[in-house]
């Protein structure tokens, strides 16, 4: 991961995400400032940051859902300001507040957002078949989702962001609540897809979710605070020590007499 060449001499490799120099304000408070970053296809990028940082504001730029001003996001070349449609079909997303519908199977939750994205008959069902194998969740098609466990759950709208064979899967804090056997097995997952050429930015809080290999981008009151494969960004401290080191707040002032 390395920020975006300005003047490009051979064309590089399209990347999965570019982001060039976003900034976002909350009325007067700045939640983004001036954050820029590319990842690369295949890759799994965790966003790490404290509570406050700005990750669920970036993600909800990332997605559409605020415009940057100023700042530009290209997802797999399309520009997400002048190309929307294009941009936005690249990219699969699990938000923080779960979205399914409790009522109805796994498949048929999986069958709905197909059909959004255009796919229907015996393309969405192979489509879901596969989404679902990708997340251990085959044998569970059937089952009503409201009767889901919540790390099954969770792996039901992984499958679902799949649906439509995006270029990157973008989670904020996937795994929220959920307990330490659901988050190893989800972090597992979502890892080996990246296997499959998918890049996948994972907002979190928790270091034990990444690994060596991993890329980072340290999120710290709305600026990149670090990024790069995590031994470089770290410098090679413990990932734990590091982060905390990293968004220490300062000791509050003594009262002045
Ligand atoms: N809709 C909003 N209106 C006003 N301020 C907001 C809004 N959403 C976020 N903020 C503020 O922007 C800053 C960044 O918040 P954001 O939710 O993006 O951080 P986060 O890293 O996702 O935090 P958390 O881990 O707690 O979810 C915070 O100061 C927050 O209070």
């Amino acid at each position: 991961m390395e920020p975006p060449a300005p003047s490009p001499g051979a064309p590089a490799p399209a990347a999965a995400l570019e982001v060039r120099g976003l900034s976002h304000d909350w009325g007067a408070r700045r939640a983004l400032d001036e954050v820029s970053f590319r990842l690369a296809p295949g890759r799994f990028c965790a966003l790490l940051g404290p509570n406050g940082a700005g990750k669920s504001t970036l993600i909800a730029v990332l997605t559409g859902l605020i415009r940057p001003r100023p700042g530009q996001v290209i997802i797999g070349g399309a520009d997400l300001g002048r190309a929307a449609r294009a941009a936005r079909a690249q990219i699969g997303v699990v938000y923080q507040s779960p979205t399914y519908d409790p009522e109805r199977s796994v498949a048929a939750n999986l069958r709905y957002f197909a059909a959004l994205h255009g796919l229907g008959g015996a393309r969405a069902e192979s489509r879901i078949t596969e989404a679902l194998a990708r997340l251990g969740m085959a044998e569970r098609a059937g089952e009503k989702a409201g009767a889901l466990n919540g790390g099954h759950r969770r792996r039901m709208e992984i499958a679902r962001a799949l649906i439509h064979a995006p270029r990157l899967l973008i989670l904020d804090e996937p795994t929220v609540g959920l307990d330490a056997p659901a988050r190893a097995a989800i972090t597992e997952h979502v890892h080996a897809l990246c296997q499959t050429g998918v890049a996948v930015l994972w907002a979190t809080h928790l270091v034990d979710e990444i690994r060596p290999e991993d890329d980072l981008l340290l999120l710290h009151r709305g600026r990149l605070a670090a990024r790069g494969p995590v031994a470089e960004a770290t410098g090679g401290a413990p990932l734990a020590a590091w982060f905390l080191e990293q968004t220490k707040e300062p000791a509050p002032k003594e009262p002045t007499r």
